[in-house]
């Protein structure tokens, strides 16, 4: 166990107090729509963030695995710990990543086949720890599933004639995706200063895409191509989308990789659990040819998944992690 030398709320970065600006433009898309693909792939160029509704997964998957997350959270502390330290699967808090990475939350950190799910050490009876594992599976399946959807349907809208491209990374059966429960405590000390504090940093996530889903507590916020920080209307009914590091080096730079955050709350709990979609280890990361017109050059250097989650956890959270693998002017 790492024991914070200063209380943890003293060590954990304050983000300024800006009015919260709700982003009244962001990019909903009804996937029950002809036209979807196309707003799809404008999303993904535009802001690397878009909404999902009319998604298909039950409402229940997504109520029954929140109503076990919050079971979980509210044991005590060493109960949860048994399921830890996250280096990397396992239960994590306030410490995010293995760099120094600070943040106001608690988590569970997972891979997602059903074998390391059901291997996880919970300190719940045999019966309680069944019922999660059941809620975790039947959730990251329909996840899964519905990421594949709108991978089909970026594929489609980026006119590639095979439109599994993107998706058969994901279904491989060594795909290296993981999922994440996070669980941000209300933290009322905040109130009385003129702050924000962090909940989980800026950062960018490196894997091709993630589809996060969070309960009514707001906090999420994305960067604009303009700098801003613009805050994320909750909706637990609906999926976000957020477009990863490997989609917009296989896009050649073309779908943004949208920087993120998350901002404690004064009052309320925030719960969200992330599907991180991403390829095997082997798997090489670079522009689709097809996606490539006549005198176009890859914006990066060729690389592996397993060489850039590598470089990716050597670094901190808010480091531009692409630009180690940028083709510079004079580096070519
Ligand atoms: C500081 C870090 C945490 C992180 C690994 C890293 O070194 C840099 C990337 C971070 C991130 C962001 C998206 C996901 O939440 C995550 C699981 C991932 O794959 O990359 C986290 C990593 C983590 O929390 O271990
Ligand atoms: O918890 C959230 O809403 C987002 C967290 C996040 O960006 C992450 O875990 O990578
Ligand atoms: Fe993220």
């Amino acid at each position: 166990m790492v024991v914070l030398s200063k209380p943890a709320i003293e060590q954990i970065s304050l983000i300024q107090n800006h009015k919260p600006t709700f982003f009244s433009g962001l990019p909903t898309i009804d996937l029950s729509k002809p036209d979807s693909k196309t707003h799809l792939v404008k999303a993904s160029e535009e802001v690397g963030f878009f909404k999902v509704t009319n998604h298909g997964v039950p409402m229940d998957f997504m109520e029954r695995l929140e109503a076990e997350a919050v079971k979980f959270f509210s044991l005590a502390q060493p109960e949860k710990e048994q399921a830890g330290p996250a280096n990397p699967f396992g239960f994590g808090n306030k410490i995010i990543g293995p760099n120094g990475d600070l943040g106001w939350v608690e988590y569970l950190l997972l891979q997602t086949n059903a074998k390391s799910i059901s291997q996880i050490s919970l300190a719940i009876s045999r019966e309680n720890r069944e019922i999660f594992c059941s809620a975790v599976n039947d959730y990251i399946s329909a996840v899964k599933k519905l990421a594949c959807e709108v991978l089909e349907l970026l594929a489609e809208g980026l006119k590639i004639q095979t439109t599994n491209v993107f998706s058969k990374l994901l279904m491989d059966e060594e795909s290296d995706s993981v999922f994440r429960i996070n669980h941000y405590p209300p933290c009322p000390e905040i109130q009385a200063l003129d702050c924000n504090l962090t909940g989980f940093g800026e950062h960018t996530d490196p894997q091709i895409i993630s589809v996060l889903r969070s309960n009514k507590t707001s906090g999420l916020q994305i960067s604009l191509p303009d700098g801003s920080w613009v805050s994320v209307p909750p909706d637990h009914t609906s999926f976000f989308f957020i477009i990863g590091d490997s989609l917009q080096v296989m896009t050649n730079g073309r779908f943004r990789s949208v920087k993120h955050r998350v901002l404690a709350n004064s009052q309320k709990s925030r719960v969200s659990m992330i599907y991180f979609g991403a390829p095997a280890l082997r798997e090489r990361i670079r522009p689709m040819p097809v996606l490539m017109n006549d005198g176009d050059e890859s914006l990066y250097r060729d690389f592996t998944w397993s060489e850039y989650k590598k470089s990716a956890y050597k670094s901190r959270l808010a480091d531009y992690r692409l630009g180690l693998f940028e083709k510079r002017e004079g580096l070519l």
